[in-house]
């Protein structure tokens, strides 16, 4: 039998001499060949929709670095989309969403079993990927996680702080409330039918979890996790979550238990040593070397890589960075990064 994939024998648990890796947003804009796919395609959202082409994203930088992992091109903003909200991005600013403030927006929004429709061909998508990928190397399907993803619905962009979204849990709770099950629910649909498709890992993505205080964040961030990961372990037994609460810091702390994922991502502002000591203990941490090394390289990638190779080698740990790789990184630099990972 084929020896078990790298990042799956570090999901079950499992200490490795040198660990697994893979990078957020490793198809984009920083790669020649991403950029060209993307302008054949039109536009971004046209290449999440284009399963042949949004493969073809998702394998480039499998067959520039072979990565231990290749994660499904899509976003997180497709779920807001597919239950009924208008979604464009701006080139140079980022994301627009129709907003929904008021329970007559909110009554706008279609039923979870409408997404599919809009959904289907992310699920073409995997499909192709599951047959094509090298038999080492894992996919990773993924979803935002409810409250990042209501707070782009709610403000209709991005948004530093998460004011809108903020101000709508203080004014109108029930509506905040409603609007995050309802995401909840369609992100379990969404992530099973990946699964389905082939997806042999999902990573939910709690991109502002950091804005949560005290008990918003149990019952915002804490509690949709654990809920969406209990339902995909209930229908797709064994498979591995990876859990993603960005910037919680100290509420870092039991978070794997709480939620029952699997593994723990962590930002670059988690000191190493502190979360080998503290979260490490309770399974499988991923992360977190800063972004900005794949801009600046050097001796200083070197030895934070090496920093945090060191820091993690006595329990089970994905290499990762801490959030996503920029468009004006080097690619020579993620080449330095892996080479420095696996012993070079
Ligand atoms: C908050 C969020 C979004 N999307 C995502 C998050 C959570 C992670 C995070 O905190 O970064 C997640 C995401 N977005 C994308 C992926 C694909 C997989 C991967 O390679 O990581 C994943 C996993 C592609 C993308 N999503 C986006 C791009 C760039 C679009 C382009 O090619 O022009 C890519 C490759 C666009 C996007 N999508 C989103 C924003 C705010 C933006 C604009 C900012 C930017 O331009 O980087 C929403």
């Amino acid at each position: 039998m084929a020896e078990q994939k790298k990042i799956l024998r570090a999901l079950a648990g499992e200490t490795q001499d040198v660990p697994p890796i893979w990078m957020m947003r490793q198809a984009g804009r920083y790669l020649p060949e991403y950029r060209a796919t993307r302008a054949q395609a039109g536009d971004f959202l046209k290449l999440c929709y284009n399963p042949e082409l949004a493969a073809e994203v998702t394998l480039q930088p499998i067959r520039r670095y072979g990565f231990d992992a290749a994660i499904l091109f899509a976003d997180i903003l497709l779920i807001p989309q597919a239950l009924g909200a208008d979604l464009w991005f701006v080139t140079g600013e980022g994301p627009r969403l129709s907003t929904i403030t008021t329970e007559a927006d909110f009554a706008k929004l279609g039923p979870v079993s409408d997404i599919h429709e809009t959904l289907n061909p992310i699920y073409e998508t995997v499909k192709i990927l599951s047959r094509e990928l090298p038999s080492e190397t894992t996919l990773i399907g993924f979803a935002g996680a409810p409250w990042t993803v209501a707070t782009y619905m709610i403000a209709g962009r991005g948004t530093p702080d998460q004011g809108p979204a903020h101000a709508l849990k203080q004014e109108n709770r029930p509506l905040f409330e409603a609007l995050l099950a309802r995401i909840t629910e369609a992100t379990i649909d969404y992530l099973s039918k990946q699964i389905e498709a082939g997806a042999e890992v999902v990573k939910i993505f709690d991109s502002w979890a950091g804005s949560l205080k005290g008990d918003d964040f149990r019952k915002y961030a804490l509690q949709p996790c654990r809920e969406i990961t209990a339902a995909l372990k209930q229908r797709h037994p064994g498979i591995p979550v990876i859990g993603f609460p960005r910037e919680a810091g100290e509420k870092y702390l039991g978070f794997a238990k709480e939620t029952g994922i699997d593994c723990l991502a962590l930002d670059n502002s988690v000191d190493p040593l502190w979360a080998a000591q503290n979260l490490q203990v309770d399974g499988c941490v991923q992360g977190n070397l800063a972004s900005r090394h794949m801009v600046t390289g050097g001796q200083d990638l070197v030895d934070e890589t090496r920093a945090i190779v060191q820091a993690f080698k006595n329990g089970p740990h994905i290499f990762n960075l801490g959030h996503g790789i920029t468009p004006d990184a080097d690619p020579d630099n993620v080449q330095l990064m892996i080479d420095t990972v696996r012993g070079g």
